[in-house]
């Protein structure tokens, strides 16, 4: 994922061009989509669209059924998690065709960031707030237990992933009506919101699921090495909210055996 270029330069899907309240913004670009945060559908109601442009190194026929896919798969996937109480956007509308798919916006900013606000600058160990920041992770352990209680892998969690979306109440950037609180601990404050459903699938196996974990753990050591510590908190929540979690705690033990005889043989 690289920022996006001041001048959006490439041609945004048709129904971006035509009039709105306010203009389209960019968020970012991937290789694969763009995110674009926009009040198309609703001037009220400012929605993040993904679009998947055509790719004009693929054959046009296979390029057309491949987004038509992609983009009815992850409408499939966040309408199921939805509808089952997984913290996720909403799905709005999509045109597969024309390889776009409106969610809801979530206000907010990723954990990633909320946790790096947090922990600051500073290499001391953090013990001060520390309680907020494993309820934090509390509050992650169990968006992921209920996603996979829901029959879904998301492919993809890190905490860049995930929203920490402002309860109503609390204004973005967690500047709120005075609480009392220290400020540096309501940058954990918020509902975690999974987001990013592009390489999720539907599966019940003990394996997928572990894999997930693993992929999380990982993304969590390299991006918040200071708080690997806690990452059991995680664990210990996804085991509350999902009764199938020991089979896949088990598996996780496998799967970070070969990641670290992978790592060994280079
Ligand atoms: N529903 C949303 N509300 C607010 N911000 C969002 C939402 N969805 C995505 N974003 C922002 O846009 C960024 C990119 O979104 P996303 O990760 O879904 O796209 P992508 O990486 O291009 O997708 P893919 O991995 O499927 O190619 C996110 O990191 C997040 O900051």
């Amino acid at each position: 994922m690289t920022a996006p270029s001041a001048n959006q330069d490439f041609p945004p899907p048709k129904i971006l061009t035509h009039p709105s309240t306010s203009p389209p913004t960019l968020i970012t670009q991937g290789a694969e989509g763009r995110l674009y945060k926009t009040t198309h559908l609703l001037p009220t109601l400012p929605c993040a669209l993904k679009y998947r442009p055509p790719k004009p190194y693929r054959h046009p026929a296979l390029d057309a059924r491949l987004t038509r896919a992609r983009i009815s798969a992850e409408a499939k996937v966040l309408e199921r998690c939805w509808r089952e109480g997984v913290p996720v956007p909403a799905v709005y509308a999509m045109d597969a065709a024309r390889g776009w798919l409106a969610m809801e916006w979530i206000e907010g900013v990723p954990v990633r960031v909320g946790i790096n606000n947090f922990l600051g600058e500073g290499e001391e160990t953090q013990t001060k707030g520390e309680g907020e920041l494993v309820d934090l992770m509390k509050r992650i352990g169990e968006a992921v237990g209920k996603l996979h209680r829901t029959g879904v892998v998301h492919g993809d969690l890190t905490t860049s992933n995930m929203m920490l979306r402002p309860r109503s109440g609390t204004q973005v950037n967690g500047e709120s009506e005075a609480t009392g609180r220290d400020d540096r601990v309501k940058v954990l404050e918020g509902e975690v919101v999974l987001i990013d459903f592009g390489l999720a699938t539907q599966s019940m196996s003990d394996e997928d699921r572990a894999v997930d974990l693993y992929v999380l753990e990982r993304a969590f050591a390299s991006t918040h090495p200071r708080a690997e510590r806690l990452f059991g908190a995680i664990l210990d929540e996804y085991k509350t909210t999902f009764k199938k979690a020991p089979s896949v705690l088990a598996k996780l033990e496998d799967v970070r055996m070969r990641g670290r005889k992978r790592s060994m043989l280079g």
